[in-house]
C-alpha cells in the first residue's frame, strides 16, 4: 500500500511541482511510490484508488488534487478528472493555474476540446492563464487547426509561448499544408531560445512541397547542429528534399547515414535515393545501390524494382531495364507502375516496338501504360502510332488524360505535324483533359518550327484565358519570332517581367543551391524582385538593325559609347537604391543580383566599371557565397585571350567594317569586353534563354553600348540563316565568339559557313573547349585545314581549374581536308553534355575534383585522336603566353 508521501511525490514529479532541490529521503521515496502508482492508476481501478485516497485523507491540498487529475488525465479518465476537479472546489480549495492545467491536460487526451475551452474561459475569472494551460487547451482541439492557430494568437497577446504551444501551431500550420507559417513559427521558437524537438522540425521539413528542397535541406542542418534525434522518417524527408534539388551524393550518404544509425531504411527512402542517382544520369551508382540493397534483403519492393528500372532507361540501358523486369516477374513484383517504368526506359532508348510489346503484355491495361507507350512513340517521332494508342485507348473504357495528350502532342511536334498537334490540343479539351503549360509548349514549338508563328502568339492567348503561365523557353522563342518579324513583343515581355508567370523554366527548375543561404531562405515575404523590377528595356536590336540596314556599310554604327581616355573615371555619384531584394532560390537570383549590382553600383555609361563589377561579383559569389556558385563569363585570362584574339580578325578591310558575331550573350559581359577592345565595331550577339537577353541589354544599355550591341532572342540554329537578312544581306562577320554549348559548337560553325557568314580571314575563338568540352569541334578544326587552329590552355575565371580556348583564323585559300573524326569522340560528346548537364543543372553536383578528373579524361582522349595543346597560358607555363597570336600574323 502507498503512503501519501509516496504517491504525491511521484504525481508533483511527473507534473513538474516537485520542489527544485527535494530531500534526498523524498526523492528515494518518490522513485518507490511512482511504478506502484501506475500499477494502480489504470483506467479500470481508478474510482477504487481515488476512493481509497480519500478514505485515507490523502486528499487534502490543492496539490494534491493536482497531482490526481493529472494521473487520472494520464489513464485518459477526463471523467474522473473533473470529478476530482470539482470536488477540489467544492471543498473550498483553488485549482490555480496547475489544477486548471492538469484538467485541460485531460481534456486534452480524449480531445475534449469544447470542455477545454469552456474551462479555458471560466479560469480567466481566477487566474491568469500561463502557456502550459494553453498548451493543453490547444492540444485539445488539435483537430480543428485553424481554433489551434487562433488559440495561438489569443496567447501571445499577454503570455510567452513555450516549445510545447510553438510545437501544437506548427503541427496545425503543417496540417493546413502552410509551409510558410510553419516555418515562421519554427523560426520564432528558435529566436527565443526555444529547442524543437525532432517531431517538430521533421514535420515542417516534410510540410514543405519538392522545389522547397533547399529549406528542408537547412532545417537538416539544424537537426544535426542541435543534435535532435533523427529519425527514419526525417532522414526520408531528408533524401527526398535532396532527390528535388538533384543532390545525387547527398540522397546516397544520407541513405547510408541511416545504415549507420541502424535505422534500417525501407524502401521509400532507398527508392527515392536510386531515382535522386537515376534522374542525373548516374544510373551505375542507381544499379550499385539497387544490387546493394538486393544483397542485404531476402525480398525486395516493387517500389525498388521501379525506381531500378526507371533509372536503368534514364542511362539508356534498356536492356538490363528489361532483365529488372523479368526478376519482376518472377518474383510477382510487376505492378501497374513497373509496367509503366519498363515501357518509359524502352522509350528513352527509341525502342519503340519492344515499347508497343510491352504494353500488349500488360494486363489489364490503364491509361498511365498508355502514356508510357505515347510517350515511346514521341522518343521515336511516331506520330501515328501515337494516335493509333489514342484509338486503342478510347476502344477501351479509359479515359486519355493529360499526360497522354502530351505525348501524343510531342510525337507529332517532333514529328513536324502542327496540324497533329492542335487537332490534338482541339480533342483533348473535347475530352475534358486539361491541358497545360506542357502541352501548349509542345503545340508552339511545332508551329513556330512551321513558320506558323503567328498561331503560336494565337496559342499563347488561348493559355492565358486557360489560366496558365507560358513557361520561359515558350515565351523565348515567341520573342525570337516577334523580333524576327517586327511584330510587337509588348505582351511576351510583359509575360517575361511578369514574377508569376517569366523566368520559369519548363522543366521547373529547383532553386539554386545558393537557397542554403539561410538568412534570405526563411524571408518568404520579401517583395519579389523580378525582371520587372529592372524594367525591361524596349527592344534594341531592331532599331541597330535598321540604322546598320539604311547604311551601305555593315557595322561601325555611332552608338552611344563615350569616347573614354585610358584613365577617365566619370565621378561616381552614389546611385540610389531601388530596395529591390532578389531572394535567394527564386529563378535566375544570381543574374538578377548581378543586374542589380551593375544597375545599383556602377555610373551609367562606364562599361570598364561594368565589367569589374561583374568580375568582382563572380568571385563574390565564387568564393565568398556560400553555395559556392560559379558565374559562367569568360573573365580574367580569358578576357584578354580573346580580346587580343578578335583585335586580329579582319575588322577593318580597306572600305569594308565587318561586324563581330558572339554566341551565348549571358549577361552581356564578353560583349561589353569585346566592345571595348574595338570601339566602334558592331556586335551581335545571340542568345537562347530570354530572361538572359533582358539582363544583357540593360547590362548593354548601362554601359552606354546599346547602339554597338545587338543581343537577339533565340537559339544559333535559328538565328544563324536569318542573321544576314536582318542586316540588309551583305553582312559578315570579321570574328566569332562561340560561348553556347560546346556540342554544338561544329554545327554552328558549318552554319556560318554555309551561309558566307564569315569574311576570309575570319578570326574564330570558341570557350570551354576542355571543361566541359568540345571534342568534334576540336578534331574538325585542327585535322581541317581551312583554319590556322591553336589550342591555348589557361585558369578558368575565378576558379583553381584549367580550362582551353579555341583560336582559329581562317585561311584565305582553304584546302579541305575534312575527315570524320573517330568514334570515341562522338562517345565523349555525349559525355560532355552530360558534364555540362550535372554542372549547370540545379544543385550543381560537379566537385572540383570531378572536373580536374574529367578534364584529365577529355585530354587524354584527345590526345588519342591527335588533338592536343597548342600553347600554354598558365601561370607557371607563361613563355608561351606571348606567343598566342602567332598563328594569326601568319
Ligand atoms: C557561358 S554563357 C556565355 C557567357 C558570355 N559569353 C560571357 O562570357 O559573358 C553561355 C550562354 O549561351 C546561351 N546559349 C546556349 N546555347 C545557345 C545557343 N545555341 N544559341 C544562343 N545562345 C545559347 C546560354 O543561355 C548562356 O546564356
Amino acid at each position: 500500500m502507498l503512503g501519501y508521501g509516496d504517491w504525491t511525490s511521484t504525481l508533483q514529479a511527473r507534473t513538474g511541482l516537485a520542489k527544485k532541490n527535494p530531500p534526498r529521503r523524498i526523492r528515494g521515496a518518490r522513485a518507490a511510490g511512482k511504478s506502484e502508482l501506475l500499477k494502480q492508476l489504470q483506467a479500470r481501478t481508478a474510482p477504487d484508488t481515488v476512493k481509497q485516497l480519500r478514505e485515507k485523507g490523502h486528499l487534502k491540498s490543492p496539490q494534491d488534487f493536482t497531482a490526481l487529475i493529472t494521473a487520472l488525465g494520464n489513464v485518459f479518465e477526463w471523467r474522473h478528472a473533473l470529478a476530482a476537479f470539482e470536488e477540489m472546489r467544492d471543498r473550498g480549495l483553488q485549482p490555480g493555474v496547475f489544477g486548471y492545467g492538469s484538467l485541460s491536460r485531460a481534456f486534452g487526451r480524449r480531445r475534449q476540446w469544447e470542455r477545454a475551452l469552456q474551462l479555458l474561459e471560466e479560469s480567466k475569472d481566477e487566474i491568469t492563464a500561463d502557456a502550459a494551460l494553453y498548451s493543453s487547451v490547444m492540444k485539445a482541439c488539435e483537430e480543428d487547426s485553424d481554433r489551434v492557430l487562433s488559440l495561438f494568437k489569443e496567447m501571445q497577446q499577454g503570455i510567452e509561448p513555450d516549445m510545447q504551444s510553438f510545437g501544437i501551431a506548427i503541427s496545425s500550420c503543417c496540417q493546413q499544408q502552410n509551409w510558410q507559417q510553419a516555418l515562421g513559427l519554427l523560426l520564432q521558437a528558435r529566436d527565443r531560445g526555444l529547442q524543437p524537438n525532432a517531431i517538430t522540425v521533421s514535420s515542417v521539413m516534410k510540410s514543405l512541397t519538392p522545389e522547397h528542397w533547399a529549406r528542408a535541406l537547412l532545417l537538416w542542418q539544424d537537426f544535426g547542429e542541435a543534435e535532435l534525434q533523427k529519425d527514419a522518417i526525417s532522414f526520408t524527408t531528408a533524401i527526398q528534399a535532396c532527390a528535388s534539388a538533384k543532390l545525387w551524393r547527398f540522397a546516397v550518404n544520407l541513405l547510408e547515414e541511416m545504415h549507420r544509425e541502424d535505422l534500417n531504411p525501407g524502401a521509400i527512402p532507398t527508392s527515392v535515393a536510386i531515382s535522386a542517382c537515376g534522374q542525373v544520369n548516374e544510373w551505375e551508382v542507381a544499379l550499385e545501390l539497387f544490387r546493394s540493397v538486393r544483397e542485404s534483403r531476402e525480398a525486395l519492393d516493387a517500389v525498388l524494382y521501379n525506381s531500378a528500372v526507371q533509372s536503368c532507361g534514364e542511362g539508356g540501358k534498356w536492356q538490363a531495364a528489361v532483365r529488372l523486369f523479368e526478376e519482376m516477374k518472377e518474383a510477382s513484383l510487376v505492378s501497374e507502375k513497373g509496367f509503366s517504368a519498363l515501357i518509359t526506359a524502352l522509350g528513352k532508348s527509341k525502342k519503340w516496338q519492344k515499347a508497343l510489346g510491352a504494353l500488349e503484355s500488360m494486363e489489364p491495361k490503364n491509361v498511365i501504360g498508355f502514356g508510357s507507350a505515347a510517350f515511346a512513340m514521341s522518343m521515336a517521332k511516331k506520330w501515328p502510332h501515337a494516335l493509333a494508342l489514342l484509338q486503342g485507348l478510347l476502344a477501351t473504357d479509359l479515359q486519355p488524360d493529360t499526360i497522354f495528350y502530351n505525348s501524343a502532342i510531342s510525337a507529332a511536334e517532333r514529328s513536324g505535324k502542327w496540324k497533329v498537334a492542335v487537332a490534338l490540343l482541339e480533342d483533348m479539351k473535347a475530352r475534358e483533359a486539361a491541358p497545360d503549360v506542357e502541352t501548349y509548349a509542345a503545340i508552339i514549338q511545332a508551329c513556330v518550327s512551321k513558320k506558323k508563328w503567328q498561331i503560336g502568339l494565337l496559342l499563347m492567348d488561348d493559355m492565358l484565358v486557360e489560366q496558365l503561365e507560358p513557361d520561359t523557353q515558350t515565351l523565348g522563342l515567341l520573342l525570337s519570332e516577334c523580333e524576327q518579324h517586327g511584330a510587337s513583343e509588348s505582351g511576351i515581355l510583359k509575360g517575361l517581367a511578369d514574377g508569376k508567370s517569366g523566368a520559369r523554366s519548363r522543366k521547373q527548375p529547383v532553386p539554386e543551391a545558393e537557397d542554403l543561404d539561410e538568412e534570405e531562405v526563411y524571408e518568404e515575404e520579401e517583395p519579389r524582385a523580378t525582371a520587372a523590377g529592372f524594367k525591361p528595356i524596349p527592344m534594341t536590336s531592331s532599331m541597330n538593325a535598321r540604322r546598320v540596314k539604311g547604311r551601305a556599310v555593315p557595322g561601325h554604327t555611332p552608338g552611344q559609347l563615350k569616347p573614354l581616355g585610358d584613365d577617365f573615371r566619370p565621378p561616381a555619384p552614389r546611385r540610389p537604391r531601388s530596395g529591390i531584394r532578389v531572394r535567394a532560390g527564386q529563378p535566375y537570383a544570381k543574374e538578377l543580383r548581378l543586374l542589380q549590382r551593375v544597375v545599383e553600383e556602377v555610373p551609367p555609361g562606364d562599361p570598364v566599371a561594368i565589367c569589374e563589377a561583374i568580375e568582382s561579383f563572380g568571385d563574390e559569389v565564387l568564393v565568398r557565397g556560400k553555395a559556392k556558385l560559379w558565374l559562367k563569363i569568360a573573365g580574367g585570362i580569358k578576357t584578354e585571350v580573346l580580346t587580343r584574339a578578335v583585335r586580329g580578325g579582319p575588322l577593318t578591310c580597306g572600305d569594308l567594317q565587318c561586324s563581330v558575331l558572339e554566341v551565348g550573350a549571358y549577361c552581356g559581359y564578353s560583349s561589353t569586353r569585346m566592345a571595348l577592345a574595338l570601339p566602334g565595331v558592331h556586335i551581335a550577339s545571340l542568345e537562347v534563354d530570354p530572361v538572359h537577353v533582358v539582363i544583357a541589354r540593360n547590362v548593354v544599355l548601362h554601359g552606354g553600348l546599346s547602339g554597338t550591341i545587338d543581343v537577339w532572342t533565340g537559339h544559333s540554329k535559328d538565328l544563324l540563316p536569318r542573321i544576314m537578312h536582318r542586316y540588309g544581306g551583305d553582312l559578315k562577320f570579321g570574328a566569332v565568339f562561340m560561348d553556347q554549348k560546346g556540342t554544338r559548337y561544329s554545327e554552328d560553325m558549318m552554319k556560318m559557313e554555309s551561309e558566307g557568314l564569315l569574311h576570309p580571314g575570319a578570326v574564330v575563338v570558341a570557350d570551354n573547349v576542355l571543361k566541359p568540352g568540345a571534342p568534334l569541334f576540336l578534331y574538325q578544326i585542327m585535322n581541317g585545314g581551312r583554319y590556322h587552329a591553336q589550342i591555348a590552355s589557361m585558369d578558368e575565371f575565378a576558379m583553381p581549374s584549367e580550362d582551353w580556348m579555341s583560336i582559329n583564323v581562317q585561311r584565305r585559300e582553304a584546302p579541305d581536308n575534312e575527315t570524320d573524326a573517330p568514334e570515341d569522340l562522338y562517345q565523349l560528346a555525349k559525355e560532355t553534355d552530360r558534364m555540362r548537364e550535372r554542372a549547370v543543372g540545379p544543385g550543381r553536383s560537379v566537385t572540383y575534383e570531378e572536373w580536374g578528373e574529367f578534364a584529365q579524361e577529355v585530354k587524354n582522349r584527345l590526345a588519342a585522336a591527335n588533338v592536343t595543346l597548342t600553347l600554354d597560358l598558365r601561370p607557371e607555363s607563361s613563355r608561351q603566353r606571348d606567343d598566342l597570336f602567332g598563328a594569326k600574323s601568319r
